[in-house]
């Protein structure tokens, strides 16, 4: 099975809205046999034992009280630690494979739980956006922590998604998640919630100026974005070429710019020479909403 790159946030939406998009994908193949257990073996970038495939299993066999001997190729073509959803599309893609398999259909909210706490493997604790995306595709809203429950919209979105070829970090999202103010004041408080709501009605009317006004962020955006690299030249030139947004694609350091199609090619140019002027490697990719890996 399938799964998407996401790019969770996408500015004020911090842990509750993601979109996933066809820049990349996750694939994971499953086999199911007799007994209990779960054998996972990543094809490309292993990230060891303790593992967002292995815990979301883990929780999934908790969630329906089963256990089913389990063998899971993953190979994953998202860039790792880059801000696209990387680990949590792994655990989808392999979750989706071994529904399939055992001729199994669950609620989706399960697999997003369960791929969602899978990830406090790699960000040190659980958030469900880029599961959500994964799983679901299309814009998604969580609009429930406890009980865990969200929103998928289709909007007609293009985004520029650029990568910088930076040294992944290791434990980075759960590094980008300690850099995080513990508050904010009041009146900020009321604008970071208009912009989600922007977000919201953006993705429900399909109205790309909406969602662009929704990718504002004044919390978390200013606290990860020096660590993030060449993000304010890119954000400057992109901007120039004409992008409606852009944001810091989930915890970083890859970056998303909203564009309307027909500045895409202009505002992937311009994301390669801000990095290139920044003596950074990178790829840009235009790329399109795309489906999630139950959806397929
Ligand atoms: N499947 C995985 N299980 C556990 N940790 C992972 C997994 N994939 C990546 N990691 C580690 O978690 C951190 C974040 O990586 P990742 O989740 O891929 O980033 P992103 O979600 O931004 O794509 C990195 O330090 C990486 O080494
Ligand atoms: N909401 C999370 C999203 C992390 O996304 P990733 O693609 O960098 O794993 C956060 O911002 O910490």
């Amino acid at each position: 099975m399938k799964a998407p790159s996401t790019s969770a946030n996408l500015g004020s939406g911090f842990d509750v809205v993601a979109v996933a998009h066809d820049a990349y994908f996750a694939e994971a193949y499953a086999s199911v046999g007799s007994g209990c257990g779960v054998h996972v073996k990543f094809k490309g970038f292993d990230p060891g034992s303790d593992n967002t495939v292995t815990r979301a299993f883990v929780r999934l066999f908790d969630i329906l009280g089963i256990c089913r001997g389990v063998e899971v190729e993953v190979v994953n073509n998202i860039p790792v630690a880059r801000g696209l959803g990387s680990s949590g599309a792994s655990a989808v893609a392999a979750l989706a494979a071994f529904l399939r398999e055992a001729g199994m259909k669950v609620d989706p909210r399960i697999v997003v739980e369960a791929a969602g706490h899978g990830e406090a493997a790699a960000a040190g604790s659980p958030h469900f956006d880029n599961v959500a995306g994964a799983a679901l595709g299309g814009a998604v809203v969580i609009t429930s922590l406890n009980p865990l429950d969200f929103v998928k919209f289709s909007p007609r979105l293009t985004f520029v998604v650029g990568v910088p070829d930076v040294p992944p970090t290791p434990n980075k999202t759960k590094l980008m998640r300690e850099v995080l103010p513990k508050s904010v004041d009041f009146k900020t408080y009321v604008k970071q919630i208009s912009r989600v709501a922007a977000l919201v009605a953006g993705f429900a009317r399909s109205d790309p100026a909406l969602v662009a006004r929704g990718m504002a962020d004044e919390v978390v955006e200013p606290a990860r974005a020096p660590h993030v690299p060449g993000y304010s030249r890119v954000r400057k030139y992109v901007m120039e070429a004409g992008a409606l947004a852009v944001a810091i694609s989930g915890a970083g350091p890859a970056v998303v710019a909203l564009v309307n199609e027909k500045e895409a090619d202009a505002v992937r140019s311009a994301v390669l020479r801000a990095y290139a002027e920044e003596g950074i490697k990178a790829e840009a990719k235009v790329a399109q909403i795309a489906e999630g890996a139950l959806e397929t």
